[in-house]
């Protein structure tokens, strides 16, 4: 599939019209100080940050209402959350009555064994599926009767994924696969092209734009991804085990780069994982055994881990 023919389908699938009643118009959230992937990068695009021409207006014009934590009022609230899985006659509960509030700017770490339900949680949060019972809050919006198109709408004004599982798209080059979500929404192919560019320098990979995903090492291609999950300036930054195929170099760049958005940007990170090195950029840590949260524990972020 072409480029063109790939954007189409998205289109055609996800229904535009609402997509388009509800377009993020991207706010600025970079600065010279997040180049953190120094070794390919040109630094040349810098200068001219795309995103930071509507810093001012964006979040009003979004149409989506930032809650900060005065509000008190959560960004993702679960409550007696189950997630059952059938198979055949037998029933399966992956997700045993969850309760979770996750709140702006927070630097959340899901720590739990294999089998766990750390999966089955990320793809309630990033509304990539809906509870058998109980309901989920994003923004105050109960995501759990909406349908298909309607939960795109929400991640792609909502969520940057950083999942092992979405995989780039191996026929398109590093920068078509950053252009996706830009295209997807509809953004000037102009101010498109040059936030790809922009997003690729940021995370060291101007000079591979033209390679396919399989010209790229793995953490490269973790990069490409990291670059494409921030294309739209979401608020809310969804990592399956971000570091889970990487050597620890590229997986410490990683993870300080995220630390940089939570830190800086204010972005609200959420992370699922088995690491326990993890929980030192954490604010809080849920663990989870068996479908249930055993506990959950408020941290000083970057101390060391204890456990
Ligand atoms: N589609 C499905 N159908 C049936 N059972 C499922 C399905 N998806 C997951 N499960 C089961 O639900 C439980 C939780 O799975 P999940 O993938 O959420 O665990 P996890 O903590 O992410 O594990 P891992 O760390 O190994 O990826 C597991 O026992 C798994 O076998």
């Amino acid at each position: 599939m072409t480029f063109t023919e790939i954007i189409e389908t998205f289109k055609t699938k996800l229904n535009p019209s609402k997509i388009m009643d509800s377009l993020e118009k991207t706010a600025s959230f970079y600065d010279e100080s997040d180049k953190d992937f120094g070794e390919d990068d040109s630094g040349e695009d810098l200068k001219n940050n795309p995103y930071s021409n509507s810093a001012s207006d964006s979040v009003k014009s979004s149409g989506l209402t930032r809650i900060t934590r005065d509000e008190k009022e959560p960004l993702i609230k679960l409550t007696d959350v189950w997630k059952i899985y059938q198979m055949g006659e037998v029933e399966f509960a992956a997700l045993k009555g969850i309760n979770l509030e996750i709140y702006e700017g927070e630097f959340l770490v899901v720590l739990g064994p294999s089998g766990s339900g750390k999966s089955t949680l990320m793809n309630l949060l990033g509304c990539l599926d809906i509870p058998s019972e109980g309901t989920v809050y994003l923004n105050s919006e109960d995501i759990s009767e909406l349908d298909e198109s309607e939960l795109a709408r929400i991640r792609g004004q909502m969520i940057g994924f950083i999942f092992q599982s979405f995989n780039l798209i191996p026929t398109l080059s590093t920068e078509e696969n950053v252009l996706l979500p830009l295209e997807f929404q509809e953004e000037n192919r102009e101010i498109a092209r040059k936030k790809a560019t922009y997003l690729l320098d940021i995370v060291g990979l101007s000079e591979k734009k033209h390679n396919l995903p399989s010209q790229l090492s793995g953490g490269q291609r973790q990069r490409v991804a990291i670059a494409r999950s921030l294309a739209v300036n979401p608020p809310i930054i969804l990592a399956d085990e971000p570091t889970g195929n990487l050597d620890t170099k590229t997986g410490d760049y990683i993870l300080e780069f995220l630390d940089g958005l939570h830190k800086r940007e204010g972005k609200t990170i959420i992370i699922v994982t088995h690491d326990l090195d993890l929980v030192k950029y954490a604010t809080r840590v849920v663990y989870i055994r068996d479908g249930e949260i055993e506990k959950i524990e408020t941290r000083i972020k970057n101390e060391p881990n204890m456990n």
